[in-house]
């Protein structure tokens, strides 16, 4: 089942990384991963940098011939204006971004985004012709009360309301207590819950949509867990956090997937 889509490995920055730290990393990641080249067509690497680094990283792609797809960790729901502080889609498009994150738990928690935000959100990425990677996931708390599939599954609904049947998304499922604290779901968690995100996107947007939408696991993935998750039919790449900020973890990682040769 998972033969038609491509696993895309994203490695979220988050808040870290200044612009010349970025050039190291990504030259750095770009050397180490240099001899699995030959088989870069089974894996996509994706970084997401902070905004501030993202022209230096689309600079260093385009002149060293670096094949990783780059993306913004949030974007406005607005196209351009007053806004103080807000970043538009089309000018992360004009940065060569091939994704924008949309709804991580850290700008639901920290920025007070609601499912209607992260809907308008994922409205004004396809607007603009990025692929919205859209988080979802439940926190310790919904965990007990509600078990682990209910808040992701909801809060996809809501994102996919309005998206058109071929539209190019990508979702995430990221189980907040899972994020930054060492204690990753367990394969089989992480597959019940994306089976059941990818019927949400069969009920929204069709069924071939549904084969071809790549849904990731992210929280706490290593080098040590990868394996786990990828052996998942549903699961089709992972969102990392802090291991996609250590080089040789991060292509770690990736060569997982280039050695297995999905
Ligand atoms: O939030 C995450 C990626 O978006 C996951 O973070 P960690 O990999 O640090 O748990």
């Amino acid at each position: 089942m998972a033969v038609s889509r491509l696993p895309l490995i994203a490695g979220n920055w988050k808040m870290n990384l200044d612009h010349l730290q970025a050039v190291a990393f990504v030259q750095k990641l770009h050397w180490t991963l240099k001899d699995a080249k030959h088989e870069e067509d089974s894996v996509e690497v994706a970084v997401f940098p902070p905004f501030t680094d993202i022209r230096t990283v689309q600079t260093l792609l385009d002149a060293d011939k670096i094949a990783f797809a780059l993306g913004g960790q949030d974007l406005s729901t607005k196209d351009s204006g007053a806004y103080t502080g807000e970043i538009s889609g089309a000018f992360l498009k004009q940065l060569d971004c091939r994704y924008v994150i949309i709804g991580h738990s850290e700008r639901r928690e920290y920025h007070a985004e609601t499912d209607e935000v992260v809907a308008a959100k994922v409205e004004a990425a396809l607007r603009h012709g990025l692929a919205p990677v859209i988080c979802v996931g439940e926190t310790a708390e919904d965990l007990e009360k509600h078990g682990a599939a209910a808040v992701p599954v909801a809060q996809l609904e809501v994102a996919l309301d309005g998206v058109a049947s071929d539209a190019d998304v990508v979702v995430a499922y990221e189980p907040v207590w899972a994020i930054g604290s060492g204690q990753a779901a367990t394969p089989q968690q992480a597959q019940d819950v994306c089976a059941k995100l990818r019927e949400v996107v069969a009920a929204k947007l069709g069924a071939e949509a549904a084969e071809r939408t790549r849904i990731l696991y992210g929280g706490s993935v290593k080098s040590g867990n990868i394996a786990g998750f990828m052996r998942e039919p549903d699961v089709d790449g992972a969102l990392v956090g802090g291991a996609s900020l250590v080089t040789d973890e991060f292509a770690a990682i990736i060569r997982y997937q280039k050695h297995v040769g999905v």
